[in-house]
């Protein structure tokens, strides 16, 4: 092990940077809340407020797997396509395999400058994670509790709001709704089969309802579907906690640039539409695992130096109070401020492990093993 990797994986950097992160962000979190007088005068400047506020939290992860891990990151894609990324608002439709696909995700967002902007159909569950949860509020991020009697009014609702968003952003939606597990694929491609539809051998069966009310209340404020399939090099099971440690990840990203008025306006045809394109996307990952590589010409966005200097802007601002607060601390302070201290630490420690957790696969939700029409008779 070299050098930086061993410094990389020391505690004492990962509790640095954690302890930046929760800090920063509870900044960050604290003036969002000061710009909500704003909104009902200047909805829009609020909204690009709330952008580079939010962008100055999530670029500290990207940063993070950028800069820190060095992950490198292959876009498979054509010119054409590539010319118009970032430039244009897209529904992105992406696999929901790895415990880091939406830190990658967010990378390509920063590469083409959508990061803070950048929107999810996302699990209820998440608006609750300290710094992240508060974030999205301000960015209007979608939220749904995964069930479609309670989803389908909220859901529309915050769709249109989004229509005039003054920034262009993509939208990400992992239509199979949960992560890939085998118990999953497999209770999953029961219903498929059930369904009289192919079998997946990569993907849980998605779920459709989402993907049409999003293409429904988005039609003519974005212009395409960003059909996208990501896979890690060399069979790596890449987790946040390995990014901490400083360990490279190699992302393959397949993008194919769909015209948004190539998709069905009927919902059944529309459902019918996404299912082909799922079978295409496994066809997609078979391709990966037998060549090693997705089809088509590759190319590799550059890393932009903005994630790095907000990273190291919170690092320089936050690290020297602290270091000085520790010495005089250890110098003056009574055992009770020791203990005190030992305590924020601690608890500090604890809830950005809690927030980690809510990355990994093995402490995934049992939506698509429950709440199954087939487990149901
Ligand atoms: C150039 C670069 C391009 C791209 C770069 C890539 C990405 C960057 C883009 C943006 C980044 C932005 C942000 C990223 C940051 C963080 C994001 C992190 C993660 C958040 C993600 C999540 O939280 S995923 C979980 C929440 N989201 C979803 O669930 C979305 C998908 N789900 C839906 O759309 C659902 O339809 C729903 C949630 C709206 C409603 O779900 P519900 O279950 O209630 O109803 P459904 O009708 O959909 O389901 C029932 C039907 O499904 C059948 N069924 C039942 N059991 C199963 C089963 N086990 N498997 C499959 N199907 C099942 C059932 O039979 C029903 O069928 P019907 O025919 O009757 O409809
Ligand atoms: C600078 C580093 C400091 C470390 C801080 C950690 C920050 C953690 C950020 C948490 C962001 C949460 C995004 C997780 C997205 C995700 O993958 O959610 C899973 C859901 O889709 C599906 O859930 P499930 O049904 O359980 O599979």
């Amino acid at each position: 092990m070299g050098l930086i990797s061993l410094v990389k994986s020391q505690f004492i950097c990962h509790l640095i940077i954690c302890y930046v992160f929760l800090v920063s962000g509870l900044i960050v979190n604290v003036v969002q809340l000061f710009t909500l007088p704003l909104w009902p005068f200047n909805k829009q400047l609020a909204r690009r407020i709330n952008c580079r506020l939010g962008y100055s939290i999530s670029s500290q992860l990207v940063a993070l797997l950028e800069w820190w891990s060095g992950t490198e990151c292959t876009l498979y894609t054509d010119q054409e396509s590539y010319a118009l990324y970032g430039k244009e608002n897209a529904i992105v439709v992406l696999n929901h395999n790895f415990e880091i696909d939406f830190l990658c995700g967010w990378t390509f967002c920063e590469r083409f400058g959508v990061l803070g902007s950048s929107k999810v159909l996302a699990k209820k569950e998440l608006a609750y994670v300290p710094v992240i949860g508060f974030m999205w509020y301000f960015l209007e991020i979608v939220f749904c509790k995964r069930k479609w009697e309670d989803d389908r009014r909220t859901v529309t609702q915050a769709l249109q709001n989004i229509r005039d968003y003054p920034e262009n952003f993509w939208f990400l939606l992992h239509c199979e709704g949960t992560r890939f597990t085998e118990k999953k694929h497999q209770i999953s491609m029961q219903v498929a089969e059930s369904k009289g539809l192919p079998k997946l051998k990569y993907h849980l069966l998605p779920r459709t309802k989402g993907f049409f009310v999003t293409v429904q209340n988005l039609r003519g404020a974005v212009t395409a579907v960003y059909d996208s399939t990501l896979n890690f090099r060399n069979n790596e099971t890449p987790t946040l906690l390995g990014v901490l440690n400083g360990r490279k990840y190699h992302a393959d990203l397949y993008v194919r640039r769909i015209p948004l008025e190539s998709v069905p306006v009927d919902e059944s045809e529309c459902s019918a539409w996404l299912h082909k394109l799922y079978q295409e996307k496994d066809r997609f990952q078979e391709h990966y695992y037998q060549t090693g590589r997705f089809p088509g010409p590759s190319v590799t966005p550059p890393r932009r130096p903005w994630s790095l200097i907000n990273w190291l802007f919170w690092i320089s601002l936050l690290t020297c109070p602290l270091v000085m607060l520790l010495f005089q601390l250890l110098q003056t302070g009574s055992t009770f401020t020791l203990l005190t201290t030992a305590a924020v630490c601690i608890a500090g420690s604890v809830s950005v492990r809690w927030m980690i957790a809510q990355t990994e696969i093995n402490r995934s939700s049992s939506y698509g093993i429950k709440e199954t029409p087939l487990n149901n008779n």
